[in-house]
């Protein structure tokens, strides 16, 4: 899964898609066309930044900006685009245009957001996050059992999705590393992750640039690269189904070479 932030602020996107606070189309499609062609065969449009202390948007502003994106992608590039939003009017527009799946770090947690997203008939990716934003989730992170708490979060997004009619064939879950997660955090739920494959559904994982990686390494964000692919080997390894990145072609081979190995310990064709 390729990263395609529509926000001014992205906070590792350094070719951000903005010029001069318009939209720059041509960034977008270019930016698209190559994480397609290095592999990526879904990508992430958002419209509002989920990055610590990051600011809400007004519903208008996210749909202006994830829109016309959608619309130029869907357009020009036969690829599945995942919208990156926990907004409901974006989740419908979204949907009419011919978005591939929604990706909620909120995990339909927004009021209306449920109802939303059963009427799209898309697939949705339930992400965990402690606190209630990305603006105060890492004020004070505490956890007695994380991969527990994590998991028994995600079993009752389940369930709040089942009750409106999303079955479980449309559901997607993800530990959110860096929501509400402190260092520690972080590295025991990697270290942990596999308990989650017993909630019998996909796992999406994205570290990708992260400060978990920055705190690790003491690497500044665009210097997270070796780290980043140590940890999408590692959530493959653990049952991680979809990995969410900026670096695709690295990513995609570092991945591959994961997966190869896996399918010979249990006697697969590479
Ligand atoms: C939007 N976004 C930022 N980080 C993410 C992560 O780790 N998972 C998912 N599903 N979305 C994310």
């Amino acid at each position: 899964m390729g990263i395609l932030n529509v926000t001014p602020d992205s906070f590792s996107d350094g070719s951000t898609l903005y010029q001069a606070g318009q939209l720059a189309g041509d960034l977008i499609l270019q930016r698209a066309a190559a994480m397609v062609a290095a592999g990526a065969t879904i990508l992430d449009l958002g419209g509002e930044s989920t990055r610590p202390g990051a600011t809400p948007v007004s519903v208008q502003q996210e749909l202006d900006r994830v829109l016309p994106a959608l619309e130029l992608i869907l357009r020009e590039l036969d690829v599945i685009v995942s919208i990156d939003s926990s907004t409901p009017e974006v989740f419908t527009e979204s949907a009419r245009l011919g978005a591939g799946m929604l990706n909620d770090v909120r995990a339909l947690g927004r009021e209306g957001a449920l109802q939303a997203a059963a009427a799209t008939g898309l697939p949705v990716c339930l992400m965990h996050m402690q606190g209630n934003t990305p603006a105060d989730m890492q004020l004070a992170p505490h956890y007695e059992d994380i991969i527990a708490e994590v998991g028994d979060f995600l079993q009752q997004r389940v369930v709040a999705c089942e009750q409106v009619g999303i079955c479980r064939e449309r559901i997607l879950l993800d530990p959110g590393f860096g929501f509400g997660k402190t260092l520690e955090h972080n590295l025991r739920l990697l270290n942990q992750m596999q308990r989650l494959e017993s909630l019998g559904l996909p796992l999406l994982v994205g570290t990708s640039r992260k400060s978990m990686i920055g705190q690790a390494l003491d690497r500044p964000v665009d210097q997270r690269l070796a780290g980043g692919l140590a940890t999408a080997v590692m959530a493959v390894e653990r049952g991680a189904r979809i990995i969410r990145v900026h670096d695709v072609a690295a990513s995609v081979d570092a991945v591959r070479m994961a997966e190869a190995v896996i399918k010979e310990s249990r006697g697969e064709q590479a």
